[in-house]
């Protein structure tokens, strides 16, 4: 390298130019007072800590180390090797961001170095002997923390201790959580995991920066000391773990966790469920809904849902968001100003879940497939008539963010934004900018066609998407708007009537011939690669990134109801999937996953097995149940398609001879069944916080990704009765207050039942009048 570098010394080549120039412009504009010289250094670090930073810690480091090491002009000749490779390593993604990585790695590795030696990391096993405790302790999957442990490794700075002779490496907790996880809940159970770990080190005699350390060698160090202020700048100013006055204790308050049940939208949810045909008048299931919640609240101990000197307002813009997307608005009488909300699905009804599968699936089929599978003919210039299109389905929040199709072509998006840098959309993905150069204004997208209800949308009469964040305010305003055409979809009876058509121009510009028909021409269902993981689901065809293949189908019910109707039946919970408020279950009477492949319901992906780096990812789709099933990459023809299942999955008997397999459910036995009952339950554990032992609700994966509904966990012998008991005492406690509030056939009977004595006595009420009991 070092003949080279003297070459290069003389002239920057013009590639090297052509692309350092624009980025040493942008650099000054933003960092006023820097040298052009300082920009460059800057930039070729910033670039190769990009493509570097994936990989673990210590072959990072050791990469990195080398990099301060050699001279400036040796930089640069290497930037220009990777320009080689391809014209913006800087924004580089995928495969060819491997590839420079690779290459990088090579080039810097210690093999290569000088005889000065390079720096290790070491991870001390202590460290996630640690967090397995932890992870024991609080019942969390590993799967997925051992990634978080992983992202956290290299979020972490490093600071010098000149008395021990290591670098310490520090976590930022903050700013990791930040990074790993969007919503401020999942923010503090990330925070509360690592303050755990930092609490059960220190419960272990070990200081939780002590099991990270690098070390150096002694004629390294004052080199590596400037190396590693230079790398980790964050270093220089940590907070003190040596300070006396450091309380550890500060960072291990509990967040909040609420019973997955418990939040307005769920409320409202179990108020509609319980009305006859699913539907009231919005006053009336404002009422209902604040009514069951208090009387929850008082049963449970929970804090109220609906909050403030004004409960009504806040179940009243619950309703105007409708944020989980479960009611839909329409008017009865269209004089009246009267609005109704119905559910948006039927509970439990295998046809209206096959009409809503049916209807998704040719949607993606006509519409999105083309698009997706379509290859750009190449000669053909397309006229732009302004129409963008959409696909048919699209990501609540995109969890693909960089990797997605309309990004995929410029790398330009930045996986923080909250929405496509271009496009701006944030429901659907657009994939405009991958039909490269077609369109220029894309501000606000004209959507030609959506398959989506315009109530998932923020489309107005003329076909434009208001592209800014929904406000209630907003939504209010355009209730109305939905509401009548809502209204007019449902009485023309049409099903077909907002069913996706692509424009002409844009089928014009694409060679269709190789496009698949149905699901059959896309996947294959065989034996898995992973031993004894049965049936797994194969790629019968190259399949493009970003790609929506198909919906996970499930027959979506409330919990309580699976549990109750389907939990324990054959393999039902090994096939059921989560999905915010309900569960959808994908398996017949028998608990059997749909298998006819004539069948209309057949559907492949249940055949998915998991590996947490999968190729695929479960999205949540702009409709509410709907489970896309989305290509995370760029998919081989014959390739296993693996989806990562989430958090809540017992992965205990996986893998296991097939009768094993079938795990049975805490429960089963007589003897546990027992503990369910409430008369089991002490008054101690009845006082024990649910929100300890239930799930949070919001699910992510390991990417950070949405995801849409979480693989349910099969309940696992293991796992101590006593939790399960306080659940189901905290769930009868709950079904009672729900029949007696909602004249359940069960409550109607049991009329000195404890609950009915909490409505009379807590409330100081006669009981309600019962309403009409519900037939399904
Ligand atoms: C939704 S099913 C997937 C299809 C299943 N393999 C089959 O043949 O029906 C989920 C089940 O597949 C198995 N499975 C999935 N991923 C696995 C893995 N990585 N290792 C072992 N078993 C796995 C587990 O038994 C799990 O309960």
């Amino acid at each position: 390298m070092s003949g080279n570098s003297r070459k290069k010394k003389v002239e920057l080549s013009g590639t090297l130019k052509q692309w350092l120039e624009p980025r040493i412009r942008l650099k000054l504009r933003h960092q006023k007072g820097l040298t052009n010289e300082q920009a460059r250094v800057d930039i070729i670090k910033d670039t190769c800590i990009k493509i570097l930073s994936p990989l673990p810690l210590n072959v990072f480091a050791s990469a990195i180390s080398r990099l301060a090491q050699i001279e400036e002009m040796d930089r640069l000749y290497l930037i220009e090797r990777l320009l080689n490779i391809t014209p913006n390593p800087d924004m580089v993604s995928g495969e060819r961001a491997n590839d420079l990585r690779e290459f990088l790695v090579a080039t810097l590795s210690p093999s290569n170095a000088d005889a000065s030696g390079a720096t290790t990391i070491e991870i001390e096993p202590n460290l996630m002997e640690v967090a397995k405790s932890v992870l024991q302790q609080s019942h969390r999957d590993w799967i997925g923390t051992r990634e978080a442990l992983s992202t956290f490794l290299k979020e972490c700075t490093a600071k010098f201790n000149t008395e021990k002779k290591v670098f310490m490496v520090y976590p930022h907790l903050s700013d990791i959580s930040r990074k790993l996880f969007l919503e401020k809940e999942q923010r503090t159970s990330v925070e509360y995991f690592f303050a755990c770990i930092q609490n059960v080190a220190n419960s272990m005699g070990y200081k939780f920066k002590d099991l990270i350390r690098i070390e150096v060698p002694t004629r390294d160090q004052d080199k590596i000391q400037k190396l590693m202020s230079e790398f980790f700048p964050k270093g220089i100013k940590l907070e003190d773990d040596e300070d006396p006055n450091y309380n550890h204790k500060r960072r291990i308050r509990p967040p909040l966790l609420r019973p997955r049940w418990h939040n307005q939208q769920h409320m409202m949810l179990l108020a509609l469920q319980n009305s006859p045909d699913y539907t009231l008048a919005r006053g009336d299931l404002i009422d209902a809904a604040i009514s069951l919640d208090e009387k929850l609240s008082a049963v449970t101990g929970l804090p109220r849902c609906f909050t403030g000197q004004t409960p009504r307002n806040s179940a009243s813009a619950c309703l105007t968001t409708n944020a989980d997307k479960y009611f839909t608005v329409f008017k009865k009488d269209p004089n009246s100003h009267i609005n109704y909300y119905k559910l948006s699905f039927i509970p439990n009804d295998l046809d209206d879940a096959i009409n809503h599968y049916m209807r998704w699936m040719n949607d993606i089929i006509e519409h999105d497939w083309p698009l997706c599978f379509g290859k750009q003919k190449k000669l053909k210039t397309v006229q732009n008539s302004g129409h963008i299109v959409m696909l048919s389905v699209g990501a609540v929040s995109n969890p693909l963010h960089s990797r997605c199709r309309r990004c995929v072509a410029e790398s330009s998006c930045d996986t923080k934004l909250p929405a496509c840098g271009k496009c701006k959309s944030r429901g659907h993905l657009c994939i405009y900018p991958f039909r490269a150069g077609v369109y220029e204004k894309t501000e606000r997208v004209k959507v030609k066609c959506s398959a989506s209800p315009t109530s998932q949308t923020n489309q107005n009469q003329n076909g434009v998407v208001d592209t800014r964040p929904a406000t209630a305010t907003r939504n209010k305003k355009k209730l109305q708007q939905q509401i009548a055409e809502q209204q007019k979809r449902m009485e023309s009876g049409d099903p077909d009537v907002c069913r996706a058509s692509l424009p002409d121009e844009i089928l014009d510009g694409l060679d269709l011939s190789n496009v698949p028909k149905s699901l059959d021409d896309v996947v294959e269902v065989r034996t898995s690669t992973i031993p004894n993981a049965g049936n797994g689901l194969f790629a019968k065809r190259n399949l493009p990134i970003g790609t929506p293949l198909g919906f996970y189908f499930g027959v979506p019910m409330m919990e309580d109801e699976f549990d109750e109707r389907k939990d324990k039946v054959g393999k039902a919970s090994h096939y059921s999937m989560r999905y915010k408020h309900t569960i959808l279950d994908a398996t017949d009477e028998k608990g059997e996953p749909f298998t006819k492949r004539d069948g209309p319901i057949f559907c492949p992906f249940h055949f998915m097995n998991e590996d947490p780096f999968g190729n695929m990812v479960f999205l949540e789709g702009s409709e509410v149940n709907q489970v896309i099933c989305w290509t995370k990459r760029d998919i081989k023809k014959g390739e296993e398609l693996f989806v990562y299942y989430g958090g809540d999955v017992d992965r205990e008997h996986w893998g296991q001879a097939e009768n094993s397999e079938q795990v049975a459910c805490v429960g089963d036995s007589e003897e546990e069944e027992m503990e369910f009952s409430d008369e089991n339950v002490t008054d101690e554990e009845d006082d024990e916080p649910i929100d300890k032992y239930e799930e949070n609700g919001n699910a992510k994966n390991i990417d950070g990704n949405k995801v849409a509904g979480k693989k349910r966990k099969t309940p696992n012998k293991k796992q101590t009765s006593k939790k399960r008991t306080k659940r189901a005492a905290s769930s009868n406690k709950r079904k009672k207050v729900i029949e007696s509030e909602f004249g359940s056939e069960e409550s109607l009977v049991a009329a000195d039942d404890e609950s009915m004595d909490y409505s009379v006595n807590m409330y100081d009420t006669p009981p309600k009048k019962k309403k009409a009991v519900k037939k399904r």
